[in-house]
C-alpha cells in the first residue's frame, strides 16, 4: 500500500501544478518504477526509485542492471541457432551477457552481506520486517549445502525479473484499455464511488466488493497476457495431448494469447468486454484462461500480483480523471520482448479528480 500511496502522490504532484488543467503523464516508467520498489522491498528491504531526491550511486548501478537485464532478455541469440557462427565473432549477446552476469552478481552479493551483517549484529531484530533474503539466509543456517549463497542470487534474480515488469504491463494495458473504452472507465470509478467513497483509497479489504474492478483487470489478462506463451514445459512421460502424441522430453510451449483470443472459447474476442466475468455469464472451465499457468510450475506470485494490480488501478480511477492524449485510440500494438510489453509506452492526460483533493493534499 505504502508504494501505491507514493505513486498517487507522485502523480498528483506532478499534476496539480496548472489550475485543474490536464496534464500530460508517462505511465510505463511509474508502473515499472512502482513493482521494482515493491519487489527489492520484499527481496532485500530496499527502495531504488525515490521521488525528488538525489540519486545515490548505488540506485543508479542497480538501474542500470535491471534496465541491462531486460535489453537483453528477449533477444534472439543466432548462435544458439548456428554455433559454428561462434567462431567467427557472432556471439555478441553471450559476451554481454557474461559481463552482465558479473555486475548482477556483485550487485546482489552486496546485497546478501549487507543482510547478513544486519541480521547478526542486530539482536532484537523484528520479525515482521524480514526480507525474503533474511529468510533464505535463516534456511543457510540449516541447510548450507543447498542454500548456498549463488542459488540465494539465483531466487533474487528470478523473482526480480519475474516479478517486476509483468504486474507493470499488466498495469499499462489496463489503462490503455480503459482510455479506449472510456464508459468501462467511468462504470469503475461508480462501483468504486458507491463501495469505498472518497475520503479514503481503495484497501485490499474492499476488493470482495469491487467486481467490476476485478472484471476489468481479468479481461485485460484475457487479451494481454504477459506471458503469453508461459514458460517452456517439457514433458517428463509420453503423453497425448489433444488427440497428439507427445514424445518425452518434448519441449512444450502453451500459447495462451490464442486460447484467451479464440473466437470459438470466447465471444468478440477483440473487444474489451469486463462482464463477461462477471454473473451468471462467468468462465466455468479454468482452463480457457490462464494468465498465471497452472499446475505445478504455475506462478507463485499470483497472489501478490492480484493483491498490487487491482490497488494500482484502482487508486489512479478513484483518484484522477484521465483522456487520451487527442481524438486517436490508445496505439494497442506489442513490441518484441518476453512479456508482451505495448510497442509504445503509455502517455495520458491526467488530473486529480476535484472530490479527491482533500485526500491527494495529505498524501
Ligand atoms: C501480472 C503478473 C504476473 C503474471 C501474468 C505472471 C505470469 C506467469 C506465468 C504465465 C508463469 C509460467 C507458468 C507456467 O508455465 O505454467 C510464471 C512463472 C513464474 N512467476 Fe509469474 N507472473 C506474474 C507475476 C509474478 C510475480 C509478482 C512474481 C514474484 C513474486 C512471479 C514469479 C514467478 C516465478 C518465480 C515463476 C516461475 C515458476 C516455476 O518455474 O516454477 N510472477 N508467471
Amino acid at each position: 500500500m505504502d508504494e501505491v500511496k507514493s505513486l498517487v502522490g507522485r502523480l498528483f504532484r506532478s499534476t496539480s501544478k496548472g489550475s485543474g488543467e490536464f496534464q500530460v503523464v508517462e505511465m510505463k516508467s511509474m508502473f515499472f518504477e512502482l513493482t521494482l520498489n515493491v519487489m527489492m522491498r520484499m527481496i532485500a528491504g530496499k527502495r531504488y526509485c525515490r521521488d525528488g531526491e538525489d540519486e545515490l550511486e548505488e540506485e543508479k548501478k542497480f538501474k542500470e542492471i535491471v534496465r541491462e537485464s531486460f535489453q537483453v532478455s528477449g533477444a534472439t541469440n543466432i548462435v544458439d541457432f548456428l554455433p559454428m557462427l561462434k567462431w567467427v565473432g557472432l556471439n555478441k549477446i553471450e559476451k554481454k551477457l557474461e559481463i552482465l552476469q558479473r555486475k548482477r552478481d556483485e550487485f546482489m552479493q552486496n546485497l546478501i552481506d549487507e543482510r547478513r551483517k544486519l541480521t547478526s549484529s542486530n539482536s532484537c531484530y523484528e520479525q515482521n520486517s524480514k526480507t525474503i533474503v533474511d529468510v533464505l539466509l535463516s534456511a543457510q543456517e540449516t541447510d548450507p549445502d543447498y542454500y548456498t549463497d549463488d542459488t540465494i542470487r539465483g531466487f533474487m534474480q528470478v523473482l526480480l525479473s519475474a516479478g517486476t515488469d509483468t504486474s507493470a504491463a499488466t498495469m499499462e494495458w489496463g489503462l490503455s484499455l480503459l482510455l479506449n473504452n472510456p464508459k468501462t472507465l467511468e462504470k469503475a470509478r461508480e462501483e468504486i464511488d458507491m463501495e469505498v467513497g472518497q475520503s479514503r483509497l481503495i484497501h485490499e479489504s474492499n476488493y470482495e466488493r469491487l467486481a467490476y474492478l476485478h472484471a476489468v483487470i481479468s479481461e485485460t489478462f484475457r487479451m494481454c497476457p504477459p506471458g503469453p506463451l508461459l514458460v517452456p514445459h517439457e514433458s517428463s512421460e509420453e503423453c497425448m495431448v489433444g488427440g497428439f502424441s507427445i514424445p518425452r522430453g518434448t519441449m512444450l510451449l502453451v500459447n495462451i494469447w490464442a486460447m484467451h483470443n479464440d473466437p470459438v472459447l470466447w465471444e468478440n474476442p477483440t473487444e474489451f468486454k469486463p462482464d463477461r466475468f462477471l454473473g451468471p455469464g462467468l468462465v466455468k472451465n479454468g482452463f480457457t484462461f490462464l494468465p498465471f499457468g497452472t499446475g505445478r510450475r504455475g506462478c507463485p506470485g499470483e497472489s501478490l500480483a492480484m493483491g498490487l494490480i487491482p490497488l494500482t488501478v484502482g487508486c489512479l480511477i478513484q483518484c484522477f480523471e484521465w483522456e487520451r492524449m487527442g481524438e486517436e485510440m490508445v496505439d494497442m500494438n506489442e513490441g518484441n520482448g518476453l512479456n508482451m510489453p505495448k510497442a509504445q509506452p503509455l502517455v495520458a492526460r491526467c488530473r486529480p479528480r476535484p472530490a479527491m483533493m482533500n485526500l491527494l493534499s495529505q498524501l
